[in-house]
């Protein structure tokens, strides 16, 4: 293992897209969003070029983090190139390389958002919602038949999250991640009940598209749930359960 300062320059750039100035821009904008506070949650990002993984520290304000603070992986080994003195990489990193490994991640952010927790108190084994526009930003299990790339959902199909059960450490939710990759091989998130949501994403950019997206779509289910309408009825039906003709 190298040591933090033979590594110094995996951590060292201008550029403000390089992952360890993005994990901390992201970071402060999550805090403000309420997704990062009290040190829960954080975000690991892929070097798109070196295919270097970055993982923040452990336990410590997610807003306040540096570059210099960020812990460095190889992409296929997981094997530490850089480790901050006197810092414990997240305990999320086991979820992370989960995330590398079995979904192709470019990126993962893990948000402890009070719509999603509140979400896992309301949904049973999935959360579901239906037609709304903003389900348009979520991929779907569908390619296009001449470019390969993942489809999105259209506005009026149902977008489904896996719910797990939390653990008292985060290396035991390892297993439950593995196994609703398993059964929801299209799913871009994880929401762990009491405790909040995985989402990841092929770049950094569709992973904080996909989180924003759910985020909304978590809210306005909170929302639909409590006006008595069931937020995966079918377009139209809404009128049923409200007043309105
Ligand atoms: C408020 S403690 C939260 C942690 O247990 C964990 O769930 C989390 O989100 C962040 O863990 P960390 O090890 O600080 O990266
Ligand atoms: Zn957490």
């Amino acid at each position: 293992m190298r040591t933090i300062s033979q590594a110094e320059d995996l951590v060292d750039s201008q550029d403000p897209h390089h992952p360890a100035n993005l994990i901390c821009t992201l970071c402060k904008q999550f805090f403000n969003s309420n997704w990062c506070t009290g040190t829960g949650g954080g975000i690991s990002i892929k070097h798109p070029d070196t295919g270097h993984l970055y993982v923040a520290p452990s336990g410590v304000q997610k807003e306040k983090m540096k570059p210099q603070d960020m812990f460095v992986l190889d992409g296929t080994t997981f094997e530490y190139l850089r480790v901050p003195k006197g810092l414990k990489p997240s305990a999320c990193t086991p979820l992370f390389t989960a995330c590398y490994k079995y979904k192709s991640a470019g990126a993962i952010v893990h948000t402890h958002s009070l719509n999603a927790v509140t979400c896992s108190l309301i949904f049973e084994k999935e959360f579901r919602i239906k037609g709304v526009e903003q389900i348009k930003a979520i991929p779907s299990s569908r390619k296009d038949p001449n470019t390969g790339k993942v489809l999105s959902l259209n506005w009026d199909d149902t977008c489904i999250i896996p719910i797990v059960e939390n653990q008292p450490h985060e290396d035991q939710l390892r297993d439950p991640l593995l196994d609703a990759f398993e059964k929801y091989p299209h799913t871009c998130a994880v929401i762990v009940r009491r405790h909040g949501i995985f989402v990841w994403g092929p770049t950094i950019d569709k992973a904080k598209i996909f989180n924003e997206a759910l985020d909304y779509l978590m809210e306005l289910a909170i929302k639909m749930h409590q006006l008595g309408i069931p937020p995966d009825c079918d377009v139209g039906e809404e009128s049923s359960y409200t007043s309105k003709h």
